[in-house]
């Protein structure tokens, strides 16, 4: 059986263990005590906020070390609501998911901003200033006495006990991980990913870093502020005691020992961490308990527990729960004619690039000087020159990641400048020195998440998988499918790129910058640690890919790989441009043999 087939088993047994556990789950509520019953209800708790949770510090890369005042927010809006205005339970409950969402909409954008340790810091004061106002703003809050009386839903006639709160927590409970699941494989998570791994290379795809991480933020405070709710309308009373940092490092160990970013991370986490200090009778030494587990969990399983058998299952058994369906829309072509009608569809008639009297200067140090010169439409231009002579500096001033201090760029004849992601929204395109593949998604989706910014998905859409939605998926999908095919990959393209081999890193990663649909290609030393087979094949596919129109802008060591694919040369030296032409001339020029062996090295062969 192959890898692929084994994963669809897989991954078709997934639902029908899941249906086994949900109907036990659910006959738990008339077949345990109440005792056992309020554990699992606190699961379900649980697992409600550390979905959300997983979303933020998984999914985003988001470390919230205060999410308990998110659940407080939503916990005492609705427990006031109810017990001093009156609203009934659905009212009130929405009342707190709104105060929640606005909170934490709040927070996440200095969070955001910040990045980085500061991020962390922000949400741990944001959780400190919450339990604090609990316990101060008695004349609303109730002080530490905190709120009683808060009264359980009600449905017609009908009165919610603890037996059918825990089936409609249970319920909620599956309902976020679906969610999670759906935003998992969508556009929208792919890019929380893609902006967490790697800032930079999502931004070469045009995907700037805040608009997926404040929609993590956002989901996760509408589950915190959900799970907040539920939990005040059936245990009925509330107080600052719930809410403390203690509550806070809980639910990011939940995250962390299930395994963050899985699916069931939050499940595994949440039922071992409720369960265990029951077990061990270890109330007063939970936190101590905590710290203990925190350390043997980042010491010997740094991807938690699921990420560990995620691991394993892909490793040993060539097995991963497939983010992306297997089937393709139409037979596997390598002609690529969807990818020519979109590449056409681009291409401009002037100079494709033109740069004129650029420099950038790191401190003292001029990277580039007085840089120019013309890239003809639908031809591979390479850079050349002696290590430290500026080519991945132009290479980044080109894609917008560094400004150039003064002169100008044009692409097919307008002025170019900007962001990173903004070039690539004009049509350019880059790979990078290293390969930066995002390790944690398939091979398919990396080069999916190319195509986001054009495909657009809508939240809701991505949130429900709407039939919309699903047709939209399977429309990448197979556009990433032909690209693979185009680049000739021959691989498992379900598994997680990580686990290429290094030539086919780079392989991919040009089908990622090809899937943005550019008019431009900057290269930067593509067939750095490739096989003598994997540059022919580069060759191929460059030579193929100006055929069909693109233009190629390329930096390469491999000179005799530069001979054959190049139409024009442009070589550097300390920054400065020492010649542009055909590369049989220029490569045989004395200047440019001199730059790259140096005038010793030069004088003494000629003596010899
Ligand atoms: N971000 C940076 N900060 C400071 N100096 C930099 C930065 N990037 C490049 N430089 C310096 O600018 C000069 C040109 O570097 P660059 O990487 O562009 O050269 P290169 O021609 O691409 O070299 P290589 O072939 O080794 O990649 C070098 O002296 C380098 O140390």
């Amino acid at each position: 059986m192959n890898g692929i087939n084994k994963s669809r088993i897989f991954r078709r047994s997934v639902p029908v263990g899941g249906i086994v556990a949900a109907a036990a789950l659910v006959s738990a509520a008339w077949t345990t005590d109440t005792y056992m019953l309020n554990l699992f209800f606190t699961i379900g708790i649980y697992v409600i906020t550390c979905v959300g949770m997983n979303i933020l510090v998984g999914y985003c890369g988001i470390v919230s070390i205060g999410h308990a005042g998110l659940m407080a927010a939503g916990a005492y809006t609705s427990a006031i609501a109810s017990t001093q205005y009156g609203l009934n339970f659905w009212l009130s409950a929405l009342a707190g998911i709104a105060v929640s969402l606005l909170i934490g909409s709040i927070i996440a954008i200095p969070t955001i901003k910040a990045g980085g340790v500061y991020l962390s810091m922000i949400t741990i004061a944001f959780g400190v200033v919450v339990h604090e106002a609990l316990i101060r703003w008695d004349v609303v809050t109730g002080g530490p006495l905190g709120i009683s009386g808060i009264p359980k839903p009600k449905l017609g006639g009908y009165d919610f006990d603890l037996q059918s709160m825990y089936v409609l927590v249970l319920v909620i409970a599956a309902a976020s991980l679906v969610l999670a699941y759906n935003i998992r494989r969508s556009a929208w998570g792919r890019s929380m990913i893609a902006t967490k791994e790697n800032e930079i290379a999502a931004a070469s795809l045009g995907i700037r870093k805040f608009k997926p991480q404040f929609v993590g933020f956002a989901v996760s405070s509408v589950l915190a502020g959900l799970a907040g709710t539920l939990y005040a309308h059936t245990n009925s009373f509330i107080s600052p005691d719930t809410y403390h940092f203690q509550a806070s490092v809980q639910l990011v160990l939940i995250v962390i020992l299930g395994g963050s970013g899985t699916l069931l991370g939050p499940v595994i986490g949440a039922i071992i961490l409720v369960f265990l200090p029951e077990l061990l009778e270890m109330e007063k030494l939970r936190m101590a308990l905590y710290g203990g587990i925190m350390f043997a969990v980042l010491y010997f399983l740094p991807k938690g527990i699921m990420g560990t058998l995620n691991d394993w299952l892909e490793a040993r058994l060539g097995l991963k729960l497939a983010t992306q369906e297997d089937g393709r829309l139409i037979n596997a072509t390598s002609d690529g004619t969807l990818f020519e009608q979109e590449i056409k569809s681009r291409i401009g008639k002037a100079a494709a690039l033109r740069l004129d009297n650029i420099h950038k200067s790191f401190g003292g140090l001029k990277a580039l000087s007085d840089v120019s010169f013309a890239v003809t439409a639908g031809t591979i231009h390479s850079l050349v020159g002696p290590n430290g002579a500026g080519k991945t500096t132009l290479l980044n001033v080109i894609s917008g990641l560094y400004a150039a201090e003064s002169g100008t760029m044009e692409l097919h004849g307008t002025s170019l400048s900007g962001s990173l992601s903004s070039v690539s929204g004009l049509g350019i395109a880059r790979t990078f020195q290293h390969s930066r593949l995002f390790k944690e998604l398939t091979v398919l989706e990396n080069v999916m998440t190319g195509m986001t910014v054009k495909a657009k998905t809508g939240l809701g859409a991505a949130m429900l998988r709407t039939p919309g939605q699903r047709r939209k998926e399977k429309l990448l999908r197979e556009k990433a499918h032909l690209l693979l095919d185009l680049i000739g990959f021959e691989g498992n393209r379900h598994m997680s790129a990580s686990q290429l081999p290094y030539g086919h890193q780079r392989m991919v990663e040009i089908a990622r910058a090809l899937a943005t649909g550019p008019s431009v290609l900057l290269l930067d030393e593509p067939a750095a640690g490739m096989t003598a087979a994997e540059i022919k094949q580069l060759e191929d596919l460059l030579k193929q890919l100006v055929h069909y129109g693109l233009t190629i802008v390329l930096i390469e060591h491999h000179m005799d790989f530069v001979q054959r694919v190049s139409d024009a040369v442009t070589v550097l030296d300390f920054g400065r441009v020492i010649g542009t032409g055909k590369p049989e001339e220029l490569l045989n020029d004395p200047r440019v043999i001199q730059a790259y062996l140096g005038k010793e090295e030069v004088a003494a062969d000629a003596e010899r």
